[in-house]
């Protein structure tokens, strides 16, 4: 099923948010780096493959957390919204390979009753997790996307990740999990961290 997030991916390669022939250039010298043959007819396409597949990984770059957390509801809700287990990937940039996990969002509504649609928790994600990226970082900038357009009384992100960097190279722990959380206003409370904890964890 093609989305309009889809879409918008397809078009950012069209519209040139990656320099595609810089990394199809770049690729191609890592290749010959490595000492590899970049005319084998295995590899002729890679570069090329690459610099479409980057245009994809880094799409949040280009996207602002604004346009999709811009749109918010009239509802009567001054209770915790949690939506757990979102997975996700990324790109470790100190090493540009993969980190992936889950992601756990949880907000308690404004007064005014800010809230915002529950796909859009998980969009939110996709826009900081697409970048070169740290875990910690990818953690503050949801929470604060969250504080700054929905101003509720309380938020959590809790992201539990494998990263690749310390399964397939360098220390070669597969399977060691990271995990970070940022907590902010209501939720820092003992009872209400202690609730949204519970839920986040009762799987
Ligand atoms: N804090 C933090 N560290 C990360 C993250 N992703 C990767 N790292 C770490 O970044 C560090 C980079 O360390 P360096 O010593 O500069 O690089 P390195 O020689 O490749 O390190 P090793 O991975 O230990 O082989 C490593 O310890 C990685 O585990 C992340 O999201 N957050
Ligand atoms: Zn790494």
């Amino acid at each position: 099923m093609v989305t309009a997030y889809d879409d918008e991916i397809a078009e950012l390669e069209i519209d040139g948010t990656v320099d595609q022939d810089r990394i199809e250039k770049a690729v191609r010298e890592i290749l010959i780096a490595v000492g590899e043959d970049p005319d084998r007819d295995g590899l002729l396409e890679t570069p090329r493959r690459v610099a479409k597949a980057y245009a994809e990984m880094f799409a949040g770059l280009h996207q602002d957390p604004a346009d999709v957390l811009g749109v918010t509801f009239d509802i009567d809700h001054e209770e915790l919204v949690l939506v757990r287990d979102i997975p996700f990937y990324s790109t470790c940039e100190h090493h540009l390979v993969p980190f992936h996990g889950l992601a756990h969002i949880g907000y308690i509504p404004s007064a005014e009753g800010r809230v915002t649609g529950l796909s859009k928790l998980a969009r939110l994600v996709e826009i900081y997790a697409r970048r070169p990226q740290v875990q910690e970082r990818l953690t503050t900038q949801i929470v604060e996307a969250l504080e700054e357009h929905l101003r509720p009384r309380g938020a959590i992100v809790v992201i539990e990740c494998e990263h690749l960097c310390m399964s397939m190279r360098g220390v070669r722990k597969p399977g060691a999990k990271t995990v970070t959380s940022a907590v902010r206003g209501q939720l820092r409370q003992q009872a209400t961290r202690a609730e949204a904890m519970s839920l986040i964890l009762g799987r």
